[in-house]
């Protein structure tokens, strides 16, 4: 069983004292801006890191005391962190990142990574001369989180969980009641943050319910995000492809299989279709994720991975907790215009299995097409399970990471039938691992060269890399720490830049020794040039944002 780890009701600003966790020499002395003051560590006061574990369920192994997988519940904690290394004098702003860091409540353990509750992380920089860097740490206050800390169990499905069936007959109807009209799903927004063009803050992950607001200073749970259209539906893409202007997301449509493809206007709470994709296999729509965009066409994937309309409305899981392996219902990728909602191809393509995309963008000239990028798992579900708690826990240092690569698609916009998919790179370049992309944003939908990713240095049971992807040299180079599970690689340009790879990549990493820490990569070189040490060890996340600073 893995250790919880439990850092409850701990003021805002917890007392400080000496910084008493080793602040390893890696860097030049002369570029250490961990000054005495900058070196002190905020404790928080409840930190009992040999805590006994919180739930016995199907974990497994026994762990070190805190490992990427460990439950950590903080309900806020907010201090200076101390800086090893050099921040670049433009880095100022906050990353905040989102992900499931509490698998444990009450007796209850959860299985499956998807299911933890959401924990958020942020580190705000200030670089140069005065360098600072200060972090806060605190679970979002959903009402899946709420209700199942006040109950001591989940009371929500969850993305592995279902709750058990009521026992009374009346009680059944309510739980009928609750899978008709989604009230029985989860609202845990525990995949992304994204702040919105107007400001505004949101987290969510795929039930439509689960859109909150969050403050991005205090990290508070403002509260749900309200859409006052009427567009309904359970299920949302957990990646809204957001600017400064517009909010692009797709509604699965599980009723009858399909998307709607919806804009909301940066300031509004109103999503407006712009379209509807039919699906071409069945039973039900692929699962989506997340999806990709170019400047004129929104690509709507269609894998066999496909949600479960029997799991759905009966509460029980199905052989992929929400999903069915339907390989004969084929794959597909679907290329909508944003300005007139046409849908302008619609392919068929080898069967694909994709979490993440990466990025899109158009090719002209006499074949036209779209080039479609993601981060693809060779047509196999196989990751899913290879993201149960207990695999993650008790099978470290064995390689059974299944292998991915960058996928990429060509959708030709002549009206052919079949789209290819190639593999971008050779694999063996990032190790036969790969998830969690992010790109310059500044090339989204765009002709682009670099991607930053997740990738794997063999053995391992889950991806332990940072990656940087040159898609032209067909390269990559990495980093890595032995023990160290870092999460997405975020890149953040620096302000004025015009070499796509002008900039820094920040990713949150947590160490097998109980250490919890932000890198800071010169994106250029891959190199590191800063660590941010919290007090504590993090447990992993998922995906992040940069919020720069406004003018003081
Ligand atoms: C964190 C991540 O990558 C994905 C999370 C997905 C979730 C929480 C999915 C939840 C769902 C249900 C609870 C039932 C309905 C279907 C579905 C949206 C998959
Ligand atoms: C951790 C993960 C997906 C997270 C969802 O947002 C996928 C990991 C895949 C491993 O290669
Ligand atoms: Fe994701």
């Amino acid at each position: 069983m893995a250790t919880s780890l439990t850092l409850i009701a701990t003021p805002c600003t917890a007392p400080r004292s000496s910084s008493s966790f080793a602040l390893a020499p890696r860097l030049p002395p002369r570029c250490s801006n961990a000054t005495a003051a900058r070196r002190r560590a905020v404790r928080a006061t409840t930190l009992q890191s040999d805590q006994e574990p919180a739930g016995s369920g199907d974990s497994g192994a026994t762990t070190t005391k805190l490992s990427a997988s460990t439950s950590v519940r903080q309900e806020r904690w907010e201090g200076d962190l101390p800086i090893e290394g050099c921040l670049p004098p433009w880095l100022n702003g906050t990353y905040i990142r989102n992900g499931p860091g509490m698998w444990d409540v009450g007796e209850h353990a959860f299985h499956h990574l998807f299911d933890g509750y959401a924990t958020l992380v942020r580190v705000s920089f200030r670089g140069g001369g005065g360098a600072r860097a200060t972090g806060a740490h605190r679970q979002i206050e959903s009402e899946a989180y709420r209700a199942a800390v006040a109950r001591g169990r989940p009371v929500l499905r969850e993305f592995s969980h279902c709750p058990a069936p009521a026992k009374s007959l009346l009680h059944r109807f309510g739980d009928l009641v609750g899978l008709v009209t989604g009230a029985a799903l989860t609202d845990n927004p525990n995949s992304a943050v994204l702040p919105l063009g107007d400001g505004r803050v949101m987290c969510l992950t795929e039930t439509t319910k689960s859109s909150v607001l969050i403050d991005p200073d205090t990290l508070e749970t403002v509260g749900r995000f309200r859409y006052t259209d009427r567009l309904g539906g359970m299920v949302q893409s957990a990646h809204p492809i957001v600017t400064d202007t517009e909010f692009l997301t797709l509604l699965p449509d599980l009723v009858r299989p399909g998307h709607l493809v919806v804009r909301m206007e940066a300031g509004s709470n109103e999503r407006k279709v712009i379209g509807r994709v039919d699906c071409r296999g069945g039973p039900s729509p692929g699962w989506l994720h997340s999806f990709a965009v170019t400047e004129k066409y929104v690509v709507v994937p269609e894998m066999p991975l496909r949600y479960s309309s029997a799991s759905l409305l009966t509460s029980e899981l199905a052989p992929f907790y929400a999903f069915d392996w339907v390989p004969a219902s084929g794959s597909y990728m679907h290329v909508m215009c944003k300005s007139t909602g046409k849908t302008v191809a619609s392919v068929e393509v080898p069967p694909f299995m994709a979490i993440h995309f990466i990025n899109a963008y158009e090719e002209e000239g006499d074949e036209a097409a779209v080039v479609v990028d993601c981060c693809e798992h060779y047509g196999d579900p196989a990751i899913i399970e290879t993201l149960v708690l207990s695999r993650l826990r008790s099978l470290r240092g064995k390689d059974v990471l299944p292998n991915a690569r960058v996928g990429r698609f060509r959708i030709p916009l002549d009206g052919s039938p079949f789209g290819e998919l190639e593999t971008a790179l050779d694999p063996e370049e990032h190790g036969r691992g790969m998830d969690m992309c992010s790109i310059n944003p500044a090339r989204l939908g765009r002709k682009y060269r670099y991607a930053y990713a997740c990738g794997a240095r063999r053995p391992c049971n889950f991806p332990n890399t940072l990656t940087k992807i040159d898609l032209v040299e067909k390269k990559a180079k990495s980093w890595h720490e032995e023990g160290s599970v870092p999460s997405e690689p975020f890149f953040v340009a620096r302000p004025g830049a015009t070499d796509e790879d002008d900039g820094v990549v920040i990713s949150i990493v947590s160490s097998d020794d109980g250490e919890g820490y932000a890198l800071v990569l010169d994106a250029t070189t891959f190199e590191e040039i800063a660590r941010v040490r919290f007090p504590y060890g993090l447990p992993y996340g998922f995906h992040g944002c940069w919020i720069p600073a406004t003018e003081e």
